[in-house]
């Protein structure tokens, strides 16, 4: 049984006082920086902003005393009042990603923040303001006016002028109880390390100051934090999240297009690349840990990798086809998997089209020879494909947008299919696969890669066809008996052919391809690349991003190609039970007694199945004891439990 999230919903009290450095912690900049960068921008003259950042970084690694790069900063930018005003309206819309998605716990525990900082109340005041901290609960510096509204100096008499001060100013407090430290800088270590605090998260969701990871590495007391999720987690607080995005753990093997990997982060999840396809053994290694697996056509997602699929929630294809992923085991171990499946449609049809006119006119092969300097000028073999039969295999998504297409380019259009299909435009339904072998001058393949496909198309069949015949696969390698095409190529029955795929691909672009069709002529011969153009694969990081971050968010199921279709909204001011499990008899009255035992008021309910699993969703908008999630995943026939806030 898989199960991964815990909920704290009742708040247990003695919860510990967290206090929060602001620059790069509470927001995601240091405040003197924007400062500079606005003063530069109203004056291009100053050149001696460019010094404000290196003394920052100086004095945030802990190189250069706080006290003096403090000092020497205010020197340098002499702000007015309205150069700090401005900057607290640019401060607000810079709160750090997971500090603004938790606003809410701030203002439920108004007494349980502090906010500490080297830098001026002048501007944090009004940006902390917004979450309920009052100024009294911030500690900072103040800055020395002159007579004109020029800030030229700090106050130092403030402790947090000094270097140390953030560890007298917390001691100053003199607060009861546990006291937390949180921040991204060596002087918010030292509060902890000084013995101010008694635990310090490193906050990296920001910047990760490599000095203060290192120094926070390796104690219990002084976890790394990637976002402030993790920290109320951690520390028992009710977040935004039943459980923090950045423990989640997304790879994303074989190039897949960038955006897919910034909307995950921008999700807030914990995102890891590969550029290849990995292989069993490396894939049984890199699986381990891992939340959601994306991939496209080359990595096997088998029986044995899932064995060791440890917490895996989902696979992401981010292709259309589904054969490299063993769905019948991921369904067994509740693995959802979700794919693309018409993203790259219209490229996979536009390079078809584009192959029809270049075998018909014998262009591989005239090309081939003009680098060898031979000039053919002859029309003896080209033809127009007006007029032609093209004879698609397999009238799905694919099959069927070809059709209207060649339509549109004269020919005439017959198909196979083994499943009832709405015949587009003139195209003709074929139920006799013989007949249309027999018939079609072009043959396209566009069947799904379905294990009973394999050598659908082998020796018997190429000797069904028109002698001459035009061939052309982008489906599946495995679909076509290689050997038996080039003998048919040799033999002159397959006057031209296009091969993108192959029963044996490379798994990276460094890695040697072979094949029996090499040197043959009229061949087009290209590496898997039928769906891969900029705009499909961009609309299928996109598209297939979207059902997985949906599935994680919300649980919702649509477009998986193997669970139950359930779409739903988001989790909006309720908790949401999600149940997966083996379809067997008893399972909804088994969850509906634990509501009732833990009084728990339904506010939406939702069961789907298929043949094997079932698939609840259960909305309550009250809180709930821990024990309710321990007896929801002790259901007979659970594969998958998971609760989301
Ligand atoms: N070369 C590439 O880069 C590339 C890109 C995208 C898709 N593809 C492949 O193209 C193929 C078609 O994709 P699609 O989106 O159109 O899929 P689809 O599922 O929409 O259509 C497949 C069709 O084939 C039919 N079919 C299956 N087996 C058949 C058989 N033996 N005889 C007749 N019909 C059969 C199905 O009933 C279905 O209608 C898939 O194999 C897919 O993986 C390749
Ligand atoms: O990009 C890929 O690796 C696969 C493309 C194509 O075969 C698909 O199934 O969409």
């Amino acid at each position: 049984m898989g199960a991964y999230i815990m909920n704290a919903s009742f708040t247990p009290p003695n919860l510990a006082t967290l206090i929060l450095d602001f620059d790069s912690t509470f927001t995601c900049v240091e405040a003197l920086d924007i400062l500079a960068e606005q003063l530069a921008k109203a004056d291009p003259s100053r050149t001696d902003l460019a010094l404000i950042k290196p003394l920052t970084d100086q004095a945030m690694s802990g190189e250069i005393g706080f006290s003096e790069a403090l000092q020497r900063r205010i020197q340098i930018l002499k702000p007015t009042r309205d150069d700090i005003a401005a900057l607290a309206q640019s401060l607000k819309s810079q709160v750090s990603a997971s500090i603004t998605r938790n606003k809410a716990v701030f203002l439920e525990h108004p007494g349980k923040f502090r906010i500490i900082s080297g830098g001026f109340h002048d501007f944090i005041d009004p940006v902390v303001g917004d979450y309920g901290i009052h100024p009294e609960y911030v500690l900072a510096n103040r800055l020395i006016w002159d007579e004109n509204g020029v800030a030229i100096g700090v106050d130092l008499t403030n402790p947090l002028s000094q270097d140390g001060g953030k560890i007298v100013a917390v001691n100053n407090l003199g607060l009861p109880g546990t006291i937390v430290m949180i921040g991204d800088g060596w002087t918010d270590y030292e509060v902890y390390k000084g013995g101010a605090a008694e635990r310090f998260y490193a906050f990296v969701e920001n910047v990760a100051r490599p000095k203060v990871v290192e120094a926070a590495q390796g104690c219990e007391s002084t976890p790394v934090a990637r976002s402030f999720d993790e920290v109320l987690h951690a520390e028992g607080y009710q977040g935004r999240y039943s459980f923090p995005r950045s423990k989640l753990k997304v790879l994303l093997l074989e190039n897949v297009h960038p955006e897919a990997a910034r909307l995950f982060r921008e999700e807030g999840y914990d995102v890891s690349t590969v550029k290849g396809a990995l292989d069993e053994d490396d894939l049984i290694q890199a699986i381990q840990g891992v939340h959601i697996l994306g991939l496209r056509s080359k990595t096997n997602v088998t029986a044995k990798v899932l064995e060791h699929a440890d917490k895996l929630l989902a696979v992401g294809a981010f292709c259309i086809g589904t054969n490299q992923i063993d769905l019948k085991a991921c369904s067994q171990k509740g693995i959802a998997v979700f794919n693309a499946p018409y993203s790259n449609t219209r490229s996979v049809v536009e390079m078809v089209l584009g192959l029809l006119v270049v075998l018909t006119r014998d262009i591989p092969d005239k090309s081939a020879a003009m680098h060898q300097g031979v000039w053919n000028k002859s029309a003896t073999g080209s033809h127009e494909v007006r007029g032609k039969t093209l004879g698609i295999i397999g009238y799905g998504a694919i099959g069927s947008q070809l059709s209207i297409l060649a339509e549109a380019f004269g020919m005439r259009v017959i198909y196979f299919d083994l499943a009832e299909k709405l015949s587009l435009g003139n195209a003709k339904r074929y139920r006799s696969f013989d007949a249309l072998l027999a018939e079609a001058d072009v043959i396209s393949l566009h069947v799904d890669g379905r294990h009973e496909n394999k050598n659908l198309i082998g020796a018997a069949q190429f000797a069904r066809m028109k002698d001459g015949v035009i061939f052309v696969n982008l489906s599946r390698g495995h679909i076509v008996d290689i050997e038996a095409l080039a003998d048919a190529m040799r033999s002159g029955k397959v006057y031209g052919a296009a091969i993108d795929v192959f029963p044996e691909e490379p798994r990276t672009n460094d890695d040697p391809f072979e094949s029996p069709l090499m040197g043959l002529k009229n061949l087009v011969l290209t590496p898997h690349i039928g769906g891969s153009t900029e705009e499909a694969q961009e609309a299928i990081a996109e598209f297939a991003s979207e059902r997985l971050l949906n599935f994680l968010n919300r649980g919702d199921t649509t477009f998986s190609v193997n669970m139950p279709h359930v779409q739903l909204s988001d989790v909006e001011g309720r908790h949401r039970f999600l149940h997966l499990h083996q379809n067997v008899p008893g399972v909804l009255a088994a969850i509906n007694a634990v509501m009732a035992k833990y009084n728990l008021n339904v506010v939406a309910q939702h069961l789907k199945t298929t043949e094997s699993l079932g698939y609840v969703i259960v909305d309550v908008d009250n809180g709930y004891p821990k024990e309710a999630l321990e007896e929801l995943k002790q259901v007979h026939g659970t594969l998958k439990f998971r609760s989301l806030t």
